[in-house]
């Protein structure tokens, strides 16, 4: 759409006083990938058939499917021709990625996300040598799914049912399904578009169960695409979201696989059936391990794209005077509104930084593991749960403040803020459903505070246990050393309380997992142990209206900083040349409501009843 860009939004740009574009390189971790990000964006960006003449809202659910399966095996097609031309883009966790314009492309989500994400992730991690040299062929007819939810059981994975039973006599492993609550349900792609998967059982050799393994098994015939013979698979129906992913539920009639389908880096079933066990037994759990890291990256991506869209048309949009004789002000002059504002970009930084450093933490660790040393694998699984809980439970909160701070016009699906939110909330139930994930970190702390009760030696990381029994930690200081402090404070004071909970249960008689379960809310909930006084508070609260003060000449040079393209913001409100009005209209004539002028229902049924008695 051609047109000038607004007033309101020039002024803003002209009263930045920072470098927009020294912002941009520190976000992609240097100018370099800016660069190749920008080349990516307008390569593919350009390909027209991408685009859609109708907004998907329109489409019913199978025409969604249809149109987000063409696309994605467009964007397949060209990922496979741009990897082969030798630009870096399957480490979609750096900012060279093309990981984040998808959401332009499909306004939902890609039916390939968890091919490409868990599918071949998963493949290249637990696979070994001689199987990844056999599937993770670039021309392979495999269109792959993670399978590993079932109907009965999601945060419970012990509790899996679908078994996988050797067979010495044929060289096979059985998969079967013994119910319905065995029935795996949730796999993305599964519905319609996956002809393999992965699929997370438990394994039985001569009759013992040696817990979940994973196993590939080929689901639909290559050619026909039809179910092979025992297999029964389908789509699950719509969503809150993710309604272009297929996600899909599949049962397994004693269907046979070969025993060298077990994926066997670090685990096998010899032909003779021998069990070599794995060097620590969670390593199975290494995918979801790896995309909890993942996400927090993604989930500061959501933040930047609400924000971008929250700001700019916070700028453009005036609502009432501050002064009654005055004009109307743009709303991003209401303090209240920075405050909604200023957080989601603050955060979408925060969650940034620790995502890319959780991601270096991942590999570092992941090589530690190739060599034998399990030692750090506990903190960063630890860590991994927390930090996926939270940002995904931060995100979907902020994004909704961002669409709340747009009025009623927020509410529209084109201001894309709607999609947005129904995307980052899903984040918080899969992959490890919040509480589930507290309560592992939750475990991690007391283990160690029981060493500190104990008088017994902590790590360094875990020395602030010691400082707090000792009672050694300082006064409030009012800076970000004096902040760290406090957060130590906070974290000793609550799984003090939390430990201490559990042992008075533990005296009352309770069994060990009674009592965790009893103590559970203070195990997930923060408390406010610190040294902070009330003179404190105030001084942080004024501090903090002045920094809103400081922010605010800079809001639009933030967010113009985050540098996402107006196809992948996909918003009438958030465009970079902010014609909000004009865009809103013109989304509106698309309206299939729009059409005819007398729409036929007139004469159908309103007329029958409003003309009744004039007839
Ligand atoms: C234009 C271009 C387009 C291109 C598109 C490309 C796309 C690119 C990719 C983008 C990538 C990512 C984006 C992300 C989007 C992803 C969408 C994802 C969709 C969702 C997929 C799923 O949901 S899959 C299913 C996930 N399921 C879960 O997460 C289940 C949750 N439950 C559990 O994980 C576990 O059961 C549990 C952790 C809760 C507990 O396990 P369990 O009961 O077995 O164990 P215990 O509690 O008894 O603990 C035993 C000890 O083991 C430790 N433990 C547990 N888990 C782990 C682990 N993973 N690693 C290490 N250690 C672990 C636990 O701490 C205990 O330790 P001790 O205390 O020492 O005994
Ligand atoms: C959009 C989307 C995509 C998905 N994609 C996939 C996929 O590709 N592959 C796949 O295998 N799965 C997928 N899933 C499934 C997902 O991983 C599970 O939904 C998730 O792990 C949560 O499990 P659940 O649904 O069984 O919830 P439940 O475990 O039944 O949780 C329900 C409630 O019980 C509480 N609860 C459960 N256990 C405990 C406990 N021990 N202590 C305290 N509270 C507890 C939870 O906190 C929650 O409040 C997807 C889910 C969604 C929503």
């Amino acid at each position: 759409m051609g047109g000038r860009v607004n007033e309101d939004l020039i002024k803003e740009r002209r009263k930045c006083t920072f470098d927009i574009k020294e912002l941009t390189h520190i976000i992609d971790c240097g100018e370099e990938n800016t660069i190749k990000r920008k080349q990516i964006d307008n390569y593919i960006l350009n390909i027209k058939e991408l685009w859609d003449d109708v907004p998907e809202e329109y489409l019913s659910h199978k025409e969604r499917y249809e149109n987000a399966i063409k696309k994605a095996f467009i964007v397949l097609k060209v990922l496979r021709q741009l990897h082969t031309g030798n630009i870096q883009i399957t480490d979609h966790r750096t900012p060279t990625n093309v990981y984040s314009i998808q959401d332009g492309i499909f306004r939902n989500v890609n039916p390939l996300l968890i091919h490409i994400g868990l599918f071949w992730s998963t493949i290249a991690a637990q696979a070994s040598t001689e199987q990844q040299a056999e599937w993770l062929q670039p021309d392979s007819s495999m269109i792959g799914t993670y399978v590993q939810t079932e109907l009965g059981h999601g945060s419970f994975i012990r509790g899996i049912e679908t078994t996988a039973t050797y067979d010495s006599t044929t060289d096979e492993f059985i998969l079967h399904t013994p119910r319905l609550s065995a029935y795996k349900w949730w796999p993305g792609g599964l519905g319609n578009t996956a002809n393999a998967c992965l699929v997370m059982a438990q394994l039985y050799i001569n009759g013992t169960c040696h817990g979940l393994h994973i196993f590939l098994a080929q689901i639909r015939d290559f050619d026909t695409h039809k179910p092979l013979p025992g297999i029964k698979v389908g789509e699950i129906g719509p969503k809150m979201g993710f309604n272009t992913a297929d996600n899909g539920f599949l049962g397994f009639d004693n269907h046979r696989i070969p025993r060298t389908n077990m994926l066997m880096k670090n685990v096998q079933v010899l032909r003779d059936g021998t069990y070599v066990k794995p060097k620590h037994d969670k390593l199975t759990y290494g995918s979801m391990l790896l995309t909890r890291v993942t996400l927090i990256s993604d989930l500061a991506y959501q933040l930047s794209k609400a924000a971008t869209i929250a700001v700019r048309y916070s700028a453009v949009r005036r609502q009432s005077p501050i002064k009654s004789n005055e004009p109307e002000r743009q709303i991003l002059d209401f303090v209240s509104q920075q405050h909604k504002l200023f957080i989601t970009i603050a955060s979408s930084h925060v969650y940034r930084v620790v995502g890319l450093w959780m991601w270096n933490s991942h590999k570092r660790v992941t090589a530690d593991i190739h060599e034998g040393n399990m030692g750090q694998l506990p903190e960063l699984h630890a860590l991994a749960c927390c930090l996926k809980a939270i940002s995904s439970r931060d995100a979907s909160a902020l994004v909704e403040q961002c669409r709340l701070a747009c009025g009623g016009h927020g509410y529209m699906m084109a201001s894309n803020l709607p999609q947005i939110y129904a995307y980052t909330t899903a984040a918080v139930t899969y992959e490890g459903e919040y509480t589930v994930l507290l309560l592992q970190t939750a475990r991690y702390l007391v283990k160690f505070w029981r060493l500190a009760a104990e008088h017994k030696p902590l790590p360094q990381n875990f020395a602030y246990f010691e400082d707090y029994i000792k009672k050694n930690f300082e006064q409030w200081r009012n800076s970000p050393e004096g902040i760290i402090e406090g957060f130590k404070a906070i974290v000793a004071g609550k799984t003090k309380a939390a430990y201490d909970t559990l042992q008075c249960n533990l005296r009352n008689g309770r069994e060990f997992e009674e009592a965790w379960n009893m103590a559970s809310v203070q195990l997930t909930n923060a408390s406010e142990y610190s040294t902070i006084s009330r003179n404190d508070i105030e001084a942080l609260q004024s501090r903090y209206e002045e920094l809103l003060a400081l922010i605010r000449p800079n809001a639009v040079g933030l967010v113009d900083a985050f540098d996402i393209r107006d196809e992948v913001l996909c918003s009438t409100l958030g465009a970079y040349d902010g014609r909000v009005y004009e865009r809103m209209m013109e989304e509106a004539s698309k309206s299939p409501l729009n059409e005819d002028v007398v729409n036929e229902s007139f004469h159908k049924y309103i007329r029958p009843v409003t003309m009744k008695n004039k007839l």
